[in-house]
């Protein structure tokens, strides 16, 4: 397994290198075509190509299918890091760079390297995992900061009152450390969180 997961990430990495500025995209892989929130998927997707980052996501269906093809049709950058999962369909049909990975770490470690935001749109525990993996290596220092966008106050407002309200005044984490994350509601307040050099 040792050697695999070697194999695995000097592949992902040889694949994805080279493709410029990054951000990643996650969110639900049940969020149906159709709904409000593939809609933002694909909002965000478009609006980062515009801005001419390469849209990368776990290459799945649902939130991340929508930002994919966001970018696909913006005539962008659509990166799927994709797992393999029984019986579920391995990669969208929104993609213009993938690579399939059998270990959730390894997709993880390919994600987080090779973008520099994190854009979070509504989603379960595949979501959280992604949210809390680059929150914790950014709290510890362990990767420079980067933005961690939340979109969608409604859904995530709970997420944002435990960190503040229970998590901070318990002394579980500092003071600065709930204005790592941003919670924001529309494309325009993500783009306005997104590093300033990506089409330069
Ligand atoms: C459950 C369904 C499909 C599962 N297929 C996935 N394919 C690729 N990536 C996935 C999948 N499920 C979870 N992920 C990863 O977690 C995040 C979404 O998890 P959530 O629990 O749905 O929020 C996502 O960003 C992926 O990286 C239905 O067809």
């Amino acid at each position: 397994m040792v050697f695999q997961a070697m194999v695995e990430l000097y592949e992902g990495d040889r694949v994805l290198n080279g493709i410029g500025s990054g951000v990643w995209v996650c969110g639900s892989a049940r969020t149906k075509p159709g709904t409000k929130n593939y809609e933002l998927g694909v909002e965000v997707g478009a609006a980062l190509a515009a801005a001419g980052f390469a849209v990368f996501t776990g290459g799945g269906p649902g939130a991340m299918e929508a930002a994919n093809k966001g970018a696909k049709q913006n005539g962008g950058v659509s990166v799927g890091v994709g797992i393999v999962l029984p019986n579920e369909q391995q990669f969208n049909l929104e993609l213009t760079i993938k690579f399939l990975c059998k270990y959730f770490f390894i997709r993880k470690v390919l994600l987080t390297k090779h973008t520099e935001a994190l854009v979070v749109l509504p989603g379960g525990n595949g979501s959280m995992d992604e949210l809390y993996e680059v929150l914790t290596l950014v709290q510890t220092k362990t990767i420079p900061p980067r933005p961690i966008v939340l979109v969608g106050r409604k859904y995530w407002k709970r997420v944002d009152a435990f960190s503040r309200k229970t998590m901070l005044p318990n002394g579980m984490i500092s003071l600065g450390d709930p204005d790592l994350v941003k919670v924001v509601n529309t494309v325009g307040e993500v783009m306005d969180l997104m590093p300033k050099h990506a089409a330069s």
